[in-house]
């Protein structure tokens, strides 16, 4: 099978919060790609998670694309701090965006780059009118709200879905995979469609991390 280029991109949802620096110069050392920063508001997903000022102080500690998946309601209303505050992608879940297209040209407008997410119960089919408006589709692979959860298998169809769907409109979305992602089940995300894998307990659990992130990057080959 041909070598595929994996971006990995871990999610600080799973660091130690008491040693956030550390965490996160870890992840500047290793060879991730991007830092994957969860918000979450209690109203769209059961969990509450870190906000505008964290990620205004991660963001100046980092190194790597500040990736901001955003699991709240009226993202529109969020999405010129998050900026500020140092996003450079945002992402919005398709099920709580009534005017996705109105969502992605704002944050667009704002000079980032934009994602949609879709939680494991969305089709594909959701995005056929705006794949080519998107820089980065995250697919969810647990539902959201908790780290450490296992990932759901009917994930890969669905990667491969919205891969021929990609191809069909001649679209350069990314495909990011995020749930449940680990080193043993990496390669077969890989091979189902995904450029991008976005993982937490697995990363900022292990005795090694960086380790698991080099193992990570290397799911394509
Ligand atoms: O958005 C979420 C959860 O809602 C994810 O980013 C998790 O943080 C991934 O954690 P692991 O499943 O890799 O532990």
């Amino acid at each position: 099978m041909e070598k595929k280029h994996v971006l990995v991109a871990p999610s600080l949802l799973a660091a130690n919060f008491l040693e956030l620096a550390k965490e996160v110069d870890m992840v500047n050392r290793s060879e991730a790609d991007w830092l994957h920063l969860d918000v979450m508001d209690g109203h769209f997903v059961p969990n509450i998670s870190y906000g505008i000022p964290v990620i205004s102080h991660v963001s100046k500690h980092a190194r790597k694309m500040c990736d901001v998946h955003l699991m709240i309601e009226r993202p529109e209303q969020y999405a010129e701090a998050f900026q500020k505050a140092g996003a450079q992608q945002l992402t919005v879940h398709a099920e709580i965006c009534p005017n996705l297209h109105r969502n992605i040209q704002q944050i667009k407008g704002l000079g980032m780059k934009a994602g949609v997410a879709l939680n494991p119960h969305t089709p594909v089919q959701i995005l056929e009118n705006i794949i080519n408006d998107i820089d980065v589709v995250l697919v969810m692979a647990v539902n959201p709200g908790f780290g450490g959860q296992a990932f759901i298998p009917q994930t890969l169809p669905k990667l491969r879905q919205l891969r021929a769907l990609i191809t069909e409109h001649k679209a350069h979305a990314l495909i990011e995979v995020d749930g449940g992602v680990t080193v043993d089940n990496a390669a077969e995300i890989v091979a189902a469609g995904a450029d991008v894998l976005v993982a937490g307990s697995n990363i900022f659990s292990a005795p090694d991390p960086e380790a698991v992130i080099r193992q990570l990057k290397a799911a394509g080959q």
